[in-house]
């Protein structure tokens, strides 16, 4: 089956989901916390129940692989399950994996991830652009070829992120500018969204850097990490509807109770709609 673009999904899922990805990320202490035990049936009942709960209705699940990898290769069965059912429920996948490597071995990442039939196929994947933006090309390639998108990272939400992303090369640009531009250079022409994303922090105190990509910004760092919707326009502009901000423990923390997991995601829908109406 041929996907249609991923920008042109996403939108699609935005504007009649709402602006949110919700993270999936079984750390141990929310496995406790949930009353499962920090093993493999407490992955898989964790992830089940955020599935259950919120694929039918989120624009987009981001499963975080380190904590399926955690586990090993049966963790990686239960992420392969997980993400098979988060989309045939209806819901995009964003496989939080930040891959990145020479161009040869980002091929099998690619394929790994974007080839339709791998076990472990998503909507998108997240990918680490600092080997060389051109070193994610294979995977840029194969993503246009079936329909899936990519998010590179370009203004991390992390502090320690800046040293690297923030700093200037000869061109007198930030190493951060010229990833987005490589990034609107891939969207150039796509309508109504590209399919190759960046992601930047919603707990930057500003972007500093020009957002014009043409397509999608995930935007992690809403909630535990101390950003709120009403971060978002200060720091995304005139994109804030392309934002996707994402939420991982915000939400999960009201789990196990599949109601208290859909009251929390369209809180979360609801104060982003209201920033991104203005
Ligand atoms: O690529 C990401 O999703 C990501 C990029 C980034 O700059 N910061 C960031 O927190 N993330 C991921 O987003 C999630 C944030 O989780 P919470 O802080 O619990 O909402 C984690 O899975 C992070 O790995």
């Amino acid at each position: 089956m041929t996907l249609a673009p991923f920008g042109t999904r996403l939108r699609h899922a935005m504007d009649t989901r709402g602006q949110l990805c919700v993270g999936i990320d079984p750390h141990a202490s929310l496995l406790t916390a949930w009353g499962l035990g920090d093993d493999l049936a407490g992955l898989e009942t964790f992830s089940r129940t955020v599935v259950e709960a919120l694929a039918d209705r989120v624009a987009v699940l981001k499963p975080q692989a380190a904590f399926f990898e955690r586990f090993g290769s049966r963790g990686v069965a239960v992420l392969e399950r997980c993400t098979a059912e988060a989309r045939a429920a209806g819901a995009l996948v964003v496989m939080d994996a930040k891959r990145g490597d020479i161009g040869s071995t980002m091929a099998a990442y690619a394929e790994a991830f974007l080839a339709e039939g791998s076990p472990l196929f998503s909507d998108a994947l997240t990918v680490s652009p600092y080997l060389g933006f051109g070193s994610l090309q294979p995977a840029v390639d194969l993503a246009r070829a079936n329909g899936c998108g990519l998010f590179a990272l370009a203004l991390t939400s992390n502090p320690e992120g800046h040293e690297v992303q923030r700093a200037t090369g000869a061109d007198g640009q930030s190493v951060a500018q010229g990833v987005l531009r490589r990034l609107a250079a891939e969207n150039a022409g796509a309508e109504p969204l590209g399919s190759f994303g960046a992601v930047v922090g919603a707990t930057l105190t500003e972007a500093g850097a020009d957002l014009a990509i043409n397509g999608p910004l995930l935007a992690p760092g809403v909630g535990a990490q101390g950003a709120t919707a009403a971060d978002l326009p200060r720091v995304f502009g005139d994109s804030v509807r392309n934002v996707l901000p994402s939420v991982s423990r915000d939400v999960l923390k009201h789990g196990p109770s599949v109601a208290a997991l859909r009251e929390a995601a369209q809180r979360f829908v609801e104060d982003v709609s209201t920033v991104t109406k203005l």
